[in-house]
Parts: C-alpha cells; sequence; structure tokens
C-alpha cells in the first residue's frame, strides 16, 4: 500500500517549479486551452510502459485497477502520459521511444491562478509528508531560470522529396481505390540548437506563445515530447463527454481582412470540407458504439492557431458510469484526422510510405484520475527533444483531390510554431 499527503491551495512559480523540475524524470505538463485545467506529474511511484498493439489500452486500465488497490480509498491523484500512434503491426524494438503511463511521486493540480493542491506519495505517511515538505521548501528556495531561446545550429526537413512522392502515389491509390477515401501523411524536420534543450522551459514558452492551444510535455529519461497541440481525443468530466473534430487546413493572412477571407474560403472548400466531414462522421459513429451520446454542430466553424486556421467540430455529450476513458480513447483513436478511412488500409498506406514510427507523434497524450475524469489530447503540433536535437512532426490529410505541393506547404506552415517556440529568430542570433 501506499501513503498519500495532500496541501490545497498553494501558491507555486512556475518559472521555480519548471526549474526545479528540470532535475527530475519523468516529469508530464498538461495545460488544457481554457486555461483552467493544468496538471503537472513529478516523478514516478509507478510506471507502465505502453505497447504498441491493441491490447494498449486494456492493459493500461488493468494497471490503474492496480494502482488504485494500492492507494488508500477516496485518492485523487491522476495517471499521466500517454500511448505510442501505432497499435499494431510494430515490433517493440522497431519503436523510437518506449510511451509511459506513470503515478506520480508530486501531483500539482492547478485550484487557481498560480495556486495548486499538492499531493505526495510515498510508502509510509511519514514518507509522504516528508515528500512533501521536501518539494515546497524546495520550489521556494529555487532560483527560476533565465530563459533564453537557443540559436539554432541547423535545420533540415527531412526527405522531403520522398513526401512528395508519397503524396502522389497516395493520391493516386486514392483515386484507384475506391474504398480508400483519406490517408494522414507526415513527414519530420530536424533542427540542432546550440545548447541543450531545457524541455520543461519550453513547455514555459509554448504556453506564452501559442495561448489557444494545449502545452504539453511528457520527459522520460533522457528525452521530452512537447506538443501545442489544438485537438482534442477526449475529456470527461463527472458525466460530460467532450471530443472535437480538426481537419481541413489553409493559412492565416497577413490582415485582418485577408484572415477573414481565407477561413471563409475554407468554410466554403470542398476537398477540405470532404477532409473534414470524413473525420466527423467516424467519430461520430465510433462515439455511439462506445456507448457515448454526444451532439455536434450540423457545420463546421473556424478554430485559429498561430500559423494556419482550421476547419473544427466540437462535440459534446454526456457518458454512463460504466463507460471507461482508455476504451473510448483506444476506440477513437487514430481518428481520420491523423490516420485516415478505413483506418486500418490508411494505416498500412502511412507505415508504407513513412518507413518509420511516429511514436507519441499524433498519439493519444493525457491523465485519466482516479475518481473517473479525464483528457487526451492528440500529440500534433510537436517535436522530440533531446540534448541539442529536435525533431519537429507535421501531417496532412490526403484525398484524391490533394497536390503535393500544397502538402508540403502546409506541413511548412505547421512546423513553423514550435520553430518559434524553440529557436532565436535569425536577426535575434546576430551576435
Ligand atoms: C496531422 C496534423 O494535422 C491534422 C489536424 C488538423 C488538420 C489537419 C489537416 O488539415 O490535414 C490534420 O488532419 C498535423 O498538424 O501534424
Amino acid at each position: 500500500m501506499y501513503a498519500v499527503q495532500t496541501k490545497h491551495r498553494i501558491p507555486i512559480n512556475l518559472k521555480q517549479l519548471t526549474t526545479l523540475a528540470a532535475t527530475m524524470t519523468p516529469t508530464f505538463f498538461f495545460e488544457g486551452s481554457d486555461g483552467h485545467t493544468l496538471r503537472i506529474g513529478l516523478g514516478a511511484v509507478s510506471e507502465h510502459v505502453t505497447l504498441p498493439h491493441h491490447q494498449a489500452y486494456a492493459e493500461a486500465r488493468q494497471w490503474l485497477t492496480a494502482v488504485k488497490g494500492e492507494l488508500p480509498i477516496g485518492t485523487d491523484v491522476a495517471i499521466m502520459g500517454g500511448f505510442p500512434f501505432e497499435s499494431a503491426g510494430l515490433r517493440l524494438a522497431e519503436m523510437a521511444e518506449a510511451s509511459v503511463l506513470f503515478l506520480p511521486q508530486l501531483s500539482l493540480l492547478k485550484v487557481g491562478p498560480d495556486t495548486f493542491d499538492v499531493t505526495a506519495i510515498d510508502t509510509t505517511a511519514g514518507a509522504a509528508r516528508s515528500r512533501l515538505d521536501q518539494f515546497l521548501a524546495a520550489v521556494q528556495a529555487t532560483v527560476p531560470r533565465v530563459s533564453t531561446r537557443a540559436a539554432l545550429h541547423q535545420a533540415t526537413e527531412l526527405k522531403v522529396e520522398a513526401f512528395r512522392r508519397g503524396v502522389e502515389q497516395t493520391v493516386h491509390r486514392l483515386q484507384m481505390q475506391s474504398d480508400l477515401k483519406k490517408v494522414v501523411l507526415s513527414r519530420r524536420l530536424q533542427a540542432t540548437a546550440e545548447q541543450a534543450f531545457l524541455p520543461e522551459t519550453e513547455w514555459l514558452r509554448i504556453r506564452r506563445q501559442n495561448p489557444e492551444t494545449y502545452h504539453i510535455l511528457l520527459k522520460s529519461g533522457s528525452t521530452a515530447f512537447l506538443s501545442s497541440t489544438p485537438e482534442r481525443l477526449l475529456k470527461m468530466t463527472g458525466d460530460r463527454f467532450e471530443t472535437a473534430a480538426v481537419a481541413g487546413t489553409t493559412p492565416r493572412g497577413a490582415t485582418t481582412d485577408q484572415d477573414v477571407m481565407l477561413g471563409r474560403t475554407l468554410l466554403r472548400d470542398a476537398k477540405n470540407r470532404w477532409e473534414h466531414d470524413l473525420v466527423v462522421t467516424t467519430i461520430d459513429s465510433i462515439l455511439r458504439t462506445a456507448g457515448v451520446v454526444a451532439t455536434h454542430r450540423s457545420e463546421p466553424i473556424l478554430m485559429k492557431n498561430r500559423t494556419v486556421q482550421h476547419l473544427y467540430t466540437p462535440f459534446s455529450g454526456v457518458v454512463g458510469q460504466s463507460v471507461d476513458a482508455f476504451a473510448v480513447a483506444g476506440a477513437l483513436h487514430p481518428t481520420p484526422a491523423l490516420g485516415g478511412l478505413p483506418t486500418a488500409a490508411a494505416l498500412t498506406v502511412i507505415a508504407e510510405v513513412e518507413q518509420q514510427p511516429r511514436g507519441l507523434f499524433g498519439a493519444p497524450i493525457g491523465y485519466v484520475s482516479l475518481n473517473g475524469e479525464a483528457e487526451f489530447a492528440v500529440g500534433i503540433r510537436s517535436a522530440q527533444l533531446r540534448g541539442v536535437s529536435a525533431t519537429l512532426f507535421a501531417g496532412a490529410g490526403i484525398v484524391a483531390e490533394s497536390v503535393a505541393e500544397n502538402e508540403i506547404q502546409e506541413t511548412r506552415l505547421k512546423f513553423r510554431p514550435m520553430m518559434e517556440t524553440l529557436f532565436k529568430r535569425s536577426a535575434e542570433q546576430g551576435g
């Protein structure tokens, strides 16, 4: 059995906290786009590797049940982390990085502006109390790191021509195979900094730079996955359920008028509407099968991010007590915003074209609390950080009408916010 100690409504400075967290692993930072939800986990009491197979979600549920059995009844903490994008057809040795869920030694739940309920878990009540007290004293004593963006050493968009060929071949298949409707293909950008990244500091920066998105960091060992995703996979609070279709993209305009014009054109564009509607109808049918009663608007609206705007259809509804967040996440992932349609056929094309597992890119990342609250986002607009190296990911939905050059431009725009977070602008690099 574990023992648990909580202190309520503790003011904590996030700069001090992130500086201290840089010395700990694993760490997890998850902030919702509403600005209210912020959960942080530091250190692991128990860790579960999420494997790339179909039982991954059922295994995670079993692990959570076992964890719950080791905690005093009524403990309100969450397990946190991610699942790999792939759920089949991958040997463990092929995984880029192991994906993990963990029960944190220290859990922080935001309850007000810079104010948290802080919970420590350890083997005895005395150990949990001293873990909590020592941590709070250490945060107070921490001198916040002065954060400067790294200078860019070099950046290369990887295999651009292979991506172009992949899109062209996929368009051909989509035109010839009437059962294949959509495939989401992705590519990578490899960048190196003049100094090693501090993932927690980068997390602070994505918050400042992209307030309208999620802000997520999952650091495990020497690698960290950072995501400023606009895409929710699911949120369950009490009996309330939310998800969203985010698919169909155009750039932001240079002026307000141009921005509005581009948005209006996107809303009317047949190719993007088709791309989007496939996601909406698929989510709708998965939710029905999973026993979630959810409704959505009949027409998409616009979601505006830093460099792109998307077609966006939020879903909301209710879930019964018996509906399990892992089961719904596993059923929804990958939606045709990240996989394609039909899912299995699209995943086969993705594996053939991309030739490399996606790992946490496009994967479910989030938390499930012991009292049943849960939230998973989709790990896009993201980068894997290791030392001085950053691998950025960007994908785009391919349908029969897609043009390869446009998809290259769209993915380039999707890299940009993360590049601007991680690196000084060239003008700033001067000296
Ligand atoms: C796969 C990505 O975006 C997805 C989410 C929104 C719009 C998309 C699109 O328009 O293609 C993609 O489906 C990504 O940003 O890497």
